[in-house]
């Protein structure tokens, strides 16, 4: 497990603030979701706890370390933009990941693969989507991080895809060992999967609940909170 801790978090952009002050320890295992409108600052997150880009002031520490180049090694995240090879094969994609990523588990991603109804020889600009987005999803799962960032892992993707994806999410995450951090506008099939979850409002965090705790005292859904704290 990795505690995950933001002090005075702010990120700035040129002159604009995409995050601003935050204060928050994240779970240590589980399900959480990061939800909130357009440019309010969700991926900013992410990258910032995955150590891709560093804060302008404040920290990110994860295990008491501050985020930054060596956090890969606890921190996957996964891109909502295209970040595989199309020139490569399913299997050449797999052996690319478990030479870049010493802790990839090469028997762990076919497995996955397999689950997800990939065969190892397809070529990758030859797959739909959706299963490029599943073989995006394995390369990352396979890693079996302790902290996993999943920047709009549902993003394009018709209804059943969405659902297949969450299910292989929740199916292959150690929930007790694991945090995953779920960035999504799908925030009503989101719902159900989720132990906690932020909302992110220009650049705030205004809501940091744990989700039952949240539905047993407003009796409303996400959506609807999400309405109500966004306005
Ligand atoms: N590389 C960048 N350079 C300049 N501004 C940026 C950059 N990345 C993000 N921003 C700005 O920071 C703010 C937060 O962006 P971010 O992408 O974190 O939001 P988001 O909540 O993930 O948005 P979306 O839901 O649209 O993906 C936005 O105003 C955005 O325009």
């Amino acid at each position: 497990m990795t505690e995950v801790n933001l002090h005075k978090l702010t990120k700035k952009y040129g002159r604009k603030e995409a995050l601003s002050q935050l204060e928050i320890q994240l779970p240590k295992a589980g399900i959480t979701g990061i939800i909130g409108p357009n440019g309010s600052g969700k991926s900013t997150l992410l990258k910032l706890i995955c150590g891709l880009i560093r804060p302008s002031s404040g920290s990110v520490e994860l295990n008491g370390e501050q985020a930054g180049r060596k956090s890969g090694a606890v921190a996957a995240y996964l891109s909502e933009e295209d970040s595989l090879y199309d020139y490569m094969t399913i299997k050449g994609t797999v052996s690319f990941a478990a030479g870049v990523y010493p802790d990839f588990d090469q028997e762990l991603a076919m497995t996955l693969l397999k689950e997800m109804k990939l065969h190892e020889s397809e070529k990758v600009k030859e797959l739909s989507r959706g299963n490029k987005a599943r073989l995006k999803l394995a390369v990352t799962m396979a890693r079996k991080t302790p902290v996993l960032c999943l920047d709009e892992p549902l993003s394009g993707m018709d209804p059943l895809v969405r659902e297949d994806i969450l299910r292989l999410i929740v199916t292959h995450l150690d929930v007790d060992r694991q945090l995953c951090l779920i960035t999504s506008h799908e925030v009503k099939e989101l719902e159900p999967f989720l132990d906690h979850v932020l909302i992110v409002h220009e650049g705030r965090v205004v809501v940091d609940r744990n989700v039952e705790d949240l539905k047993e005292e407003n009796r409303k859904s996400l959506i609807d909170v999400l309405r109500e704290v966004t306005v």
